[in-house]
């Protein structure tokens, strides 16, 4: 056991129960890892989730929803903060980082209907709930009949908007779904050779103080280096693209023994256009294979559909 003065540490997180049971998990981890440690939950509300009726892509993106909790950290009222991955912008305020990725949980779209059994099975015209972008042009690209209906909030909210009835079916990341117990509500897991994920989805991550030395041995415990490599090159993706964070980007890795396999994609909104690539290597250049996959999209015109994509936005 690493040898510690810490006795305490304070988790910053949203108050949304997908976050809630994310800082658990963490804390759960670290205790167990570390029995002399006591683990303490410091809730709050972020503007991201206050706002509720505006298109996310309008208001400013995902970094809505981590500042209070960054700002917490650098005023020494938590010490870490646990996100989703796929939530946690490019880059990080000075004095703080990313330290940690846990291992994955199902990194795959969910396709959730109470009236449908599958994607396949969904009328002409029906109308599908998704704010993400990535999944839109997706969903357009292979059904252009479909009616994309804007459905924001957290996951117990946008269920509610399906069972009231203002969707033939909505999309979700399964690993939500799975997280909060409700499992059964998924009625398809999405191949990602037909919804490709969006970086990161379906792990969770620990940021920090860059220069607490003390609190970063502690999580060393929760490390998962698979899944690190995997996300690490599908952000590197999104980077290479100066993809925002509400951007129509897919990017998933996958690793077989000492070799990492990256796919991606930059597609137009209404799905007419869909560039795709994919690029292999050693999982140890993980970064710099996600760096090369966006220039391999972007010398095929992803900079051109993206540059449209703002000018909408
Ligand atoms: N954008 C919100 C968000 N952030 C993380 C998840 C799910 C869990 C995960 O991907 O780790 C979700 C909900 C969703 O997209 O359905």
């Amino acid at each position: 056991m690493t040898q510690t003065s810490v006795t305490e540490i304070r988790i910053a997180t949203r108050e949304s129960a997908l976050a809630m049971w994310q800082a658990y998990y963490v804390k759960a981890q670290l205790e167990a890892a570390h029995p002399s440690v006591n683990v303490v939950l410091v809730p709050m509300t972020t503007k991201g989730d206050q706002i509720l009726d505006t298109p996310l892509a309008k208001i400013g993106g995902k970094a809505l929803f981590v500042k209070e909790l960054e700002v917490a950290m650098l005023e020494d009222r938590a010490d870490i903060a646990v996100h989703s991955m796929k939530d946690v912008p490019v880059e990080f305020p000075d004095g703080l980082m990313l330290n940690t990725i846990c291992e994955r949980e199902d990194p795959r779209d969910a396709f959730v209907s109470n009236h449908h059994a599958n994607f396949d099975e969904l009328p002409e015209g029906a109308v599908v709930g998704t704010s993400s972008l990535r999944r839109q042009c997706q969903l357009k690209s292979l059904r252009p009949d479909l009616v994309i209906k804007d459905l924001r909030g957290n996951v117990n909210t946008r269920l509610r908007k399906l069972d009231e009835g203002q969707y033939d079916a909505i999309i979700l990341a399964a690993a939500g779904l799975i997280r909060l117990e409700m499992p059964e509500r998924i009625k398809q897991y999405l191949p990602t050779e037909l919804l490709l994920p969006a970086n990161g989805q379906g792990a969770v991550g620990i940021e920090c103080r860059s220069n607490d030395t003390e609190i970063k041995q502690l999580l060393a415990a929760l490390e998962d280096a698979p899944t690190r490599a995997r996300v690490l090159a599908e952000r590197a993706m999104n980077r290479g693209l100066e993809g925002g964070c509400q951007v129509p980007i897919g990017s998933y890795a996958e690793i077989e023994g000492d070799t990492i396999s990256l796919r991606g994609l930059v597609g137009s909104l209404d799905g007419k256009t869909i560039i795709r690539d994919s690029i292999e290597g050693p999982v140890s250049n993980a970064e710099a294979l996600g760096a090369e996959l966006a220039n391999k999209l972007l010398a095929q015109g992803a900079d051109v559909i993206l540059k449209a994509v703002y000018a909408e936005g």
